[in-house]
């Protein structure tokens, strides 16, 4: 790959599909800043709670909007997360901030706004970028765009082995991992502005049968093919 050249690899797909995963791999591989937008939506999540505005209010959702900066800074370990200037980093994976994420995100203004930095940030450089519109609503011209999915029932599956692996594993219980997958799933489908679907001319990735290699091996192969790579 040209080391100058602009080079935008979009990666969407449900909760749980494998994206962040995917994108660490694949930056690592090719040497691209690494995105994760869901961490900007997040983090905007986390200033509603703290400000006590319901994820519901679309108005007090707009106005906090209007005073609020969020970064996304691409680092080896994953991303950081500055939200006002202050790393929130390490406070965006508690159930509450998932939850409200997937309810800010449904409304149009906050997406509309979200798009904008989304596009600020990669305009120029070499990314791979991850999310639910990366390929159809961010950056349509992407160079390379997947749309990685799987069976929901697998996919709740991998999260749940993913949170009881975790070191402080908070006590999960998989019936309420897949309930919770399948309404951010149905937030994200229904929603009116830039619904979850794969842009027309992404590669459809199901992985509910394939390992985590494979499914990178796969897309190192696709991006090889389209940017003209030995
Ligand atoms: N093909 C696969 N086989 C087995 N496990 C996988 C596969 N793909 C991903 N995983 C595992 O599934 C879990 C969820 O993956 P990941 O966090 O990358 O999903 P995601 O799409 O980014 O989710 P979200 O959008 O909710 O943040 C991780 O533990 C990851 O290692
Ligand atoms: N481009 C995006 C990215 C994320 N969302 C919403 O944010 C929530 C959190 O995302 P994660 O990937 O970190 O789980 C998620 O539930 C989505 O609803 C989005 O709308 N658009």
């Amino acid at each position: 790959m040209n080391q100058q050249q602009r080079s935008i690899i979009a990666i969407d797909g449900p909760a749980g599909a494998g994206k962040s995963t995917l994108a660490a791999r694949i930056a690592s591989r090719f040497n691209l800043l690494n995105l994760e937008t869901g961490a900007m939506y997040r983090a905007f999540a986390l200033k509603a709670i703290e400000n006590g505005v319901s994820p519901e209010d679309a108005a007090g959702l707009e106005a906090l909007a209007a005073s609020s900066s969020i970064r996304l800074e691409a680092s080896p370990d994953g991303n950081r997360v500055y939200l006002d200037g202050v790393e929130v980093t390490s406070r965006l994976r508690d159930n509450s901030v998932t939850d409200a994420a997937s309810k800010v995100s449904v409304h149009p203004a906050i997406r509309k706004w979200m798009v904008r930095l989304q596009r600020e940030l990669g305009e120029n450089g070499r990314i791979v970028m991850e999310g639910r519109d990366i390929g159809t609503a961010v950056f349509p011209d992407a160079d390379v765009k997947i749309f990685l999915d799987a069976d929901p029932v697998v996919r709740s599956q991998r999260r749940y082995e993913q949170i009881e692996a975790a070191p402080a594993a908070p006590i999960a219980a998989a019936e309420s991992v897949l309930r919770e997958m399948r309404e951010r799933d149905q937030r994200d489908r229904t929603r009116a502005l830039s619904p979850l679907q794969p842009a027309a001319d992404a590669v459809v990735i199901d992985s509910t049968s394939l390992t985590l290699d494979q499914v990178i091996a796969r897309v190192e192969e696709i991006i090889r093919e389209r940017l003209g790579l030995a």
